[in-house]
């Protein structure tokens, strides 16, 4: 078929859905947009159809879906010889997109610098005519230096906006996120340095445009790292609530975080692949290669409260999908909670669990973390919005088995089914390191200092006496003691969690079929 041409056809047309011709229907939520379409044109530019009376017609724009989660902009162009009925059916449908409830206004930054240096034609090639066709107007800031989005956010008329879109990998989705939370917290008079102060939520959605190195957030959180895919999530209006934890240390707030918060071998590789910023996304093979040579392991304590609020477990075999049931009985809980206390916070003399050992990673994370590297991420069964974390804790083992367990990360097998990996689902937890235990209980004792760089009592053990660093959402964190608070549903992304394989969708489709 001529993919601009169809017949106007006796289509059905409800609320939820329009049928076109033989059994391809689309839903009404993801018709992107309506236009009038001069055929007569078209028609007199290719020299066809000259002795036909004059055609009126229009084009539906919709979402098709293909393999792997990744969503195409999809158009039919319907015609007919009644110029009445054909405006007729752009009015019905212009209305029908009326009553769904999309951005219209939204603030967009651009890195121009995050993954292979693509943000910005990426953006203008494939997003932005997207956005217009959706007639959605924006204002577009590229960013000069590390933070002008964030410093941005606390001086626009946000209430402008119906959303912020990032483009840029995850540590400018966290730069953005950090100035959204931040603003609405400080509009509210809230003293983020107070660990227990309950945070204001953020109903301003961030749509993430993946063009960075990992672009984690975005594939846990959609299902593929794909700008046009993410355009569309952002022009349907899609919401997923996100858990946000934020990071402490004595009483001064130093960051959130909603993928990997990760102590030891994350955090040594970021640190490591920072100097390499010129290799691209390649940094991280690099470093992660470099990293895993050094074999560092590093010593503390870890306390932490587990999750007992929500039904699921970090061993669990099915994974957080759209419209996860468990996240959702998390989101009542929550209004419960609220209505019963307001906003403040309920008092939480829960249970501590104290773990003390030598560790090569601490990996704290809100969600999978699945990315390209790892299409099931880090926790396969972490949910994006149930209020609580899953902390994975890599104990010392040979570098053989540290190899066997970053293997798991690639393939299906179970990576926790480890003797030296404990995983646990916390709402809360707390990390010192052995090198700060030591120098608050006995700073006299010079002596460490002077040991150089490995453990004292086995030197080949290979621990190591300095501290490693955090990697928290992509960006360097230098604490070695930090408290760590799981805020449920803090903030919404423009997306809607991944959804089921489309078998299961097409047999989904086949029944709404029968039911029109
Ligand atoms: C042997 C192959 C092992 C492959 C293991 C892959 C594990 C990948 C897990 C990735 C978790 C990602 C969590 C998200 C982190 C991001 O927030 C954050 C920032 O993203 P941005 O740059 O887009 O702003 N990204 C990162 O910190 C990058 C982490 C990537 C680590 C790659 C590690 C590769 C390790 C290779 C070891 C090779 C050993 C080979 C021995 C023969
Ligand atoms: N114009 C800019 N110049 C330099 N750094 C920037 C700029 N804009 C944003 N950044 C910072 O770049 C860092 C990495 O950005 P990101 O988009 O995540 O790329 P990548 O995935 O390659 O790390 C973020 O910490 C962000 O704050
Ligand atoms: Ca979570």
């Amino acid at each position: 078929m001529d993919k601009w041409i169809s017949m106007l056809r006796c289509h059905k047309i409800s609320r939820s859905f329009l049928c076109m011709s033989g059994n391809c229907f689309v839903p009404t939520s993801e018709i992107i947009a309506v236009e009038e379409t001069d055929l007569n044109k078209k028609q007199r530019n290719s020299g066809k159809w000259q002795k036909m009376a004059k055609l009126h017609a229009f084009t539906v724009y919709y979402v098709k879906k293909a393999q792997n989660h990744r969503w195409r902009c999809s158009d039919v162009t319907f015609w007919c010889v009644d110029e009445q009925l054909c405006n007729q059916w752009i009015q019905a449908l212009k209305e029908l997109l009326e009553l769904q409830t999309r951005p219209k206004q939204l603030l967009v930054y651009i890195n121009p610098y995050g993954g292979k240096r693509q943000g910005k034609r990426i953006y203008e090639q494939k997003v932005a005519p997207l956005f217009s066709l959706a007639s959605i107007s924006t204002d577009v800031f590229v960013t000069e230096r590390a933070n002008h989005a964030k410093d941005n956010l606390f001086e626009v008329n946000i209430n402008k906006y119906d959303g912020v879109v990032c483009v840029g990998g995850d540590g400018m989705f966290s730069e953005v996120m950090h100035g959204l939370i931040g603003r609405m917290q400080k509009d509210s008079g809230i003293d983020q340095n107070n660990p227990k102060a309950p945070l204001v939520q953020c109903n301003i959605r961030i749509g993430i445009i993946p063009a960075g190195s990992t672009d984690c957030v975005c594939y846990s959180t959609v299902g593929i790292s794909d700008p046009v895919t993410s355009a569309l999530h952002i022009i349907l209006g899609d919401s997923q609530p996100l858990d946000v934890s934020s990071v402490h240390h004595n009483n001064t707030f130093l960051k959130y975080t909603v993928s990997l918060l990760g102590y030891g071998f994350y955090g040594d590789v970021l640190k490591d692949s920072e100097k390499k910023r010129w290799m691209g996304p390649m940094r991280y093979d690099y470093s992660g290669f470099k990293t895993f040579l050094s074999h560092h392991c590093y010593e503390g304590t870890i306390s932490f409260q587990p999750a007992k609020h929500t039904l699921g477990s970090p061993r669990d075999k099915d994974s957080c999908r759209t419209g996860c049931h468990i996240c959702r009985q998390s989101e009542q809980q929550l209004a419960e909670q609220r209505k019963k206390c307001g906003l403040k916070h309920e008092e939480d003399e829960e249970e501590w669990k104290v773990i003390k050992g030598k560790f090569l990673a601490i990996n704290a994370v809100n969600m999978s973390c699945a990315c390209p590297r790892s299409p099931k991420g880090l926790s396969p069964a972490a949910h994006l919005a149930d209020g609580s974390a899953d902390l994975i804790l890599v104990r010392k083992c040979s570098r053989f088995d540290f190899l066997r367990y970053l293997v798991r990360h690639t393939n299906q097998d179970d990576q926790f089914d480890f003797s030296f990996v404990d995983v646990y689902r916390v709402k809360s937890f707390q990390f010192t390191s052995k090198l700060l235990e030591d120098n608050e209980s006995d700073v006299t004792d010079i002596g460490k200092k002077h040991f150089g760089q490995f453990c004292r009592d086995h030197p080949a053990c290979c621990c190591n006496i300095a501290n490693s660093t955090w990697n928290c959402d992509g960006e360097t964190l230098d604490s070695s003691a930090i408290e760590v608070r799981v805020h449920c549903q803090l903030m919404k992304l423009f997306a809607r969690g991944i959804e089921e394989n489309h078998k299961e969708a097409v047999s989904n489709q086949s029944r709404v079929e029968q039911l029109l």
